[in-house]
């Protein structure tokens, strides 16, 4: 069964005039009985007036008071002496009759018990079947075919009426004809008296249960079904008819004072088992239709509504007959059956021909509607339409592949941050982890130690701790006196490298306030200690506090533009740095006595020592020496080579140089950040230790210097530069600064290596520098940088001139000097790094002879000696590395002093030296 075709549809219209397919309200009567022999036995009062043929009103003076609504409309009223036939001629015929023309119908009776809904329903359903079969008789070029069914709904029970039979229907869907009652007898109809048969047949089986059963027939459903069929004569047994099929429901409601609760709330909800539930979701489901079909509406919830689902919102034509008791009594439900009657006004169906094609019929009808298609596809109107939608609809991909692209590049580039950022995360925690065991291990140190004060051979006093345990080998004892260095020593080395190096390195963001703190406690244990000693702790706080610090740098060059931004980065610094103070602590000062026995001076020293790193690191201006150092005597180099006195500032090491130019090399304010960790070579022969060794943090404050510098270099020269880039640009088309680095950076790592040869640079700045600085482009600038201020340093000192840094004058001799105590000191270290085994090894492999003297020294000079072999560089960068305590994650160390930077990104065009420095904002 399915919608009848155009053709079909206008015969039946040309028939009937209906059912096109349209929306169509269910049609609502309301019908008034009038006061039955009981009623009026009581004197019961009518209060209900119909007063036209659309509305009914209540009249009841008191009630008018209540607010409740007193008048009524619906499609149809009828009032009490009106007839079954006029309700049926006037309201119900002409939907009921639809059937005729293959348009599904449903009539209804609803209204209390006893308002007359089954002397209603008889009297349609008498008219109808007569009117049908006045059709037939009159459409005789038709050929009709009737059956009849009928069925009792009781509790949710599905009984057949045509049957003896009480055994429960089953309902069951059906994919093709939708909802069927399994096993419903349909009998198919001789005449209009074989009707009549059936239907006293369903009024005696309804008899049985009402004479059974009190007030069943108020309580149970009743639906007459009456299916009608017809085919044009003419076409019969051709193979190519069309037939029209539909069916007529004559439902007759049980008593509405049930289905009252249904639309009723509070109390009456209460009263559940009593409820018809068949009702009570049919009431629900009026309910919602008429709201529109939004949603799910519960059909199957019952038998009643699953049934009828087509007359209720689906394909059918429906009238509600709606039967009022005119009783005062009965006055409210009379009223909830208004209210019922008017939500189901309110409901729409959409009811459409029903026909069954034959097999011919349809394949004809198929090909019809593909010669259609095929004719709009050639005609060229629509072919050009065709496809001009096919290019919009190229263009419309076009579009949405283009973005897909961009949001997948811009995921892609998010992605790499985020991996960027775990990977630096992650060696955070490792390098904090390994910091945060080192102290604790220190700690224990401290706590194992004894206190040792002794006088060195020069006078000065220094706190020894010297280890139990360590067991020195006198054969790798540097037994050169002048040197100052002493087994006793050992003790010195360890305590500052433990304490004060690796945890000053992370240890880094003192507030002002503690600094201040440990500043007066340094001052106060000073003057306790000169009483006791005058000179004791002279030489130690020259060794461990910085005169300036890398922050100086920053609070120098915050004047500037490039300052500023520098200044930043530094902040940046910092704030890692407070992040890193939070992990690391609580650590061990004066103010909280750790669980380990720790002298006041031990902790004096640590305190010291620890304001010294932070100082050094945080970048905190000006952190003045306690006054002893100002006694300090100049040290050999800053008299010779300067002539003038520096007080508190000493060199050990060869010094790491930087400077744009002359000018920068001469600027008598530019503060070396490295310089506080560079102790007195005078003063401090006999004190030395690894806590001398140039912090890396200091070798980091002195590269951001160095590239702040070429920064503001660059900036001095941009007007020109700009000028010039084009011309290089296009000198340089095919060159590409970030593919072409790797070479690059080869060739300029071999530079680099033998000018700090020939510069007598510090081994300890080229580890660093080579661990720190890869061929990544990140790093270029500081490649270039080194560079060049090592060109320039080459040039000065082969001139014969001298080259003054913070202060201080530097000649190719005085570097010579300095290399040679670096190398002292590194050989002094050994025994402290490396087992007796392992420093056999080394001899072994670096073909120093067991048996001889110095073995040490003799290695260190060894180390950094080949400018050619990189594996020669390579290991002695290892070896140098392990001896100051430098652990070799050098990304970790480069992410944590904010060494690392991306540079922005940069075409061939865009390339220069202040793009690569703006990127370290
Ligand atoms: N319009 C009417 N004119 C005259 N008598 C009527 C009318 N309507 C109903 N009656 C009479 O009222 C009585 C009850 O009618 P009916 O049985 O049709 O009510 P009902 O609503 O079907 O009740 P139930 O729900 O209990 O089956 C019947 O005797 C019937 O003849």
């Amino acid at each position: 069964m399915g919608a009848i075709g155009a053709e079909d549809l206008m015969t039946w219209e040309k028939l009937q005039g209906m059912g096109n397919g349209s929306d169509e309200k269910i049609l609502v009567l309301v019908r008034l009985r009038p006061l039955n022999e009981k009623e009026i036995a009581r004197n019961e009062v009518v209060d209900w007036e119909c007063i036209n043929s659309t509305t009914i009103l209540y009249r009841n003076s008191l009630q008018e008071r209540s607010g409740l609504p007193t008048a009524y409309s619906f499609d149809r009223v009828f009032r009490g002496d009106c007839t079954t036939r006029e309700v049926y001629e006037e309201g119900t015929k002409d939907i009921a009759l639809s059937v005729v023309g293959g348009i599904n119908s449903t009539i209804f009776a609803y209204g209390q018990t006893s308002s007359g809904k089954t002397y209603t329903m008889n009297g349609i359903t008498e008219y109808t079947v007569a009117d049908i079969y006045d059709y037939i008789h009159k459409h005789e070029e038709r050929a009709f075919v009737l059956k009849f069914a009928a069925m009792e709904i009781y509790n949710e029970v599905v009984k057949d009426l045509l049957s003896t039979d009480n055994t429960p229907l089953r309902i069951l869907d059906d994919p093709e004809k939708g909802t069927v009652i399994e096993k419903l007898t349909e009998e198919t109809l001789r005449d209009w008296n074989h009707l009549k048969e059936l239907l006293s047949i369903c009024e005696a089986q309804r008899q049985i249960g009402e004479t059974s059963l009190n007030e069943t027939s108020s309580r149970s459903h009743q639906i007459l079904r009456l299916t009608i069929e017809s085919s044009a004569r003419e076409f019969l047994g051709k193979g190519n008819s069309t037939t029209l099929a539909a069916s007529v429901n004559f439902v007759d409601l049980a008593g509405s004072e049930r289905a009252s609760q249904a639309l009723s709330v509070g109390q009456r909800l209460k009263e559940g088992c009593h409820i018809n539930r068949s009702l009570l979701t049919l009431g629900t489901v009026i309910r919602k239709l008429s709201k529109g079909r939004h949603g799910h509406v519960n059909y199957r919830d019952s038998k009643l509504t699953r049934i009828l689902q087509p007359a209720l919102g689906g394909n059918a034509r429906t009238a509600i007959v709606c039967t009022l008791t005119p009783a005062r009594s009965h006055v409210e439900q009379s009223r909830n059956t208004l209210l019922f009657a008017t939500c189901a006004k309110e409901v729409s169906t959409n009811a459409q021909v029903n026909v069954v094609m034959s097999d011919k019929a349809l394949v004809k009808q198929l090909q019809k509607e593909v010669a259609r298609l095929e004719s709009e596809l050639r005609s060229p109107g629509s072919s050009c339409d065709h496809a001009a939608l096919l290019r919009k609809k190229d263009v419309q991909i076009e579009k949405l592949e283009k973005e897909i692209r961009e949001l997948k590049k811009e995921r892609d580039l998010e992605i790499r941050e985020l991996k960027k950022e775990r990977d630096l995360n992650h060696f955070r925690i490792e390098e904090l982890l390994r910091v945060v065991q080192s102290n604790e291990a220190s700690q224990k140190l401290i706590g194992n130690q004894t206190v040792n004060r002794e006088f060195e051979r020069n006078g000065t006093a220094v706190l020894l701790l010297s280890e139990s345990s360590e067991d020195h080998s006198s054969s790798d004892v540097v037994s050169d006196s002048s040197k100052g260095v002493d087994e006793s020593m050992t003790g010195i080395g360890e305590y500052s490298d433990d304490i004060c190096k690796e945890v000053g390195c992370i240890e880094l963001a003192e507030s002002e306030s503690e600094q201040d703190e440990m500043y007066e406690s340094l001052n106060q244990s000073n003057a306790e200690n000169r009483e006791r000693s005058p000179n004791m702790w002279q030489p130690r706080y020259e060794s461990i506090i910085p005169q300036e610090t890398a922050g100086a740098v920053s609070t120098r060059i915050s004047d500037t533009e490039s300052g500023h931004s520098f200044g930043l980065l530094e902040q940046k610094f910092q704030d890692l740095q407070k992040t890193v103070d939070s992990l690391v602590l609580p650590y061990p000062d004066s103010s909280s006595p750790g669980p380990t026995s720790v002298t006041d001076s031990e902790r004096l020293k640590l305190r010291a020592s620890r304001s010294s790193r932070a100082n050094l690191m945080t970048g905190s201006t000006d952190f003045e020496m306690p006054e002893q150092s100002e006694s300090t005597p100049p040290t050999v180099l800053e008299q010779t080579c300067n002539g003038s006195v520096f007080p508190r500032k000493h060199w050990k090491f060869p010094p790491v140089i930087y400077g744009a130019s002359n000018e920068c090399f001469s600027r008598n304010d530019s503060l070396s950040s490295d310089s506080g960790s560079f102790i007195d070579e005078t003063n401090n022969k006999n004190t030395q230790g690894d806590e001398d060794i140039p912090t890396l943090g200091s070798f980091v404050a002195g590269l951001k210097e160095m590239a702040k510098l070429q920064y503001e270099n660059e900036s001095m020269n941009q007007v020109e530069e700009v000028g010039k880039r084009a011309e290089t640009n296009a000198r340089n088309a095919a060159f590409d600064p970030v593919q072409d680095w790797p070479l690059k950076f080869e060739k300029l790592q071999k530079l680099i290596i033998e000018l700090w040869q020939a510069c007598n640079v510090s081994l300890v700045h080229r580890t660093y520098f080579i661990l720190l600085i890869k061929d990544d482009f990140t790093d270029s600038i500081y490649m270039e940088v080194e560079h060049r201020r090592l060109s320039f340093l080459r040039q000065t000192f082969s001139q014969g001139n001298s080259a003054v840094h913070d202060g201080r004058t530097l000649t190719l001799a005085s570097s010579k000097k300095a290399l040679r105590r670096e190398r002292e000191m590194l050989s002094w270290l050994m025994h402290k790094r490396y087992t007796e085994d392992e420093r056999r090894r080394m001899y072994d492999e670096w073909g120093i002879s067991l048996n001889s003297k110095k073995r040490r020294l003799q290695l260190v000079r060894l180390l950094w000696s080949d400018t050619v072999n990189m594996d020669h560089v390579t290991k002695s960068a290892a070896i140098v590395a392990k001896l100051i305590g430098f652990s070799q994650h050098g990304k970790a160390h480069k992410e944590m002093f904010g060494l690392s930077f991306t540079p922005p990104r940069m075409s061939r065009r865009s390339f220069s030296w202040k793009n690569s420095m703006a990127s370290l904002i």
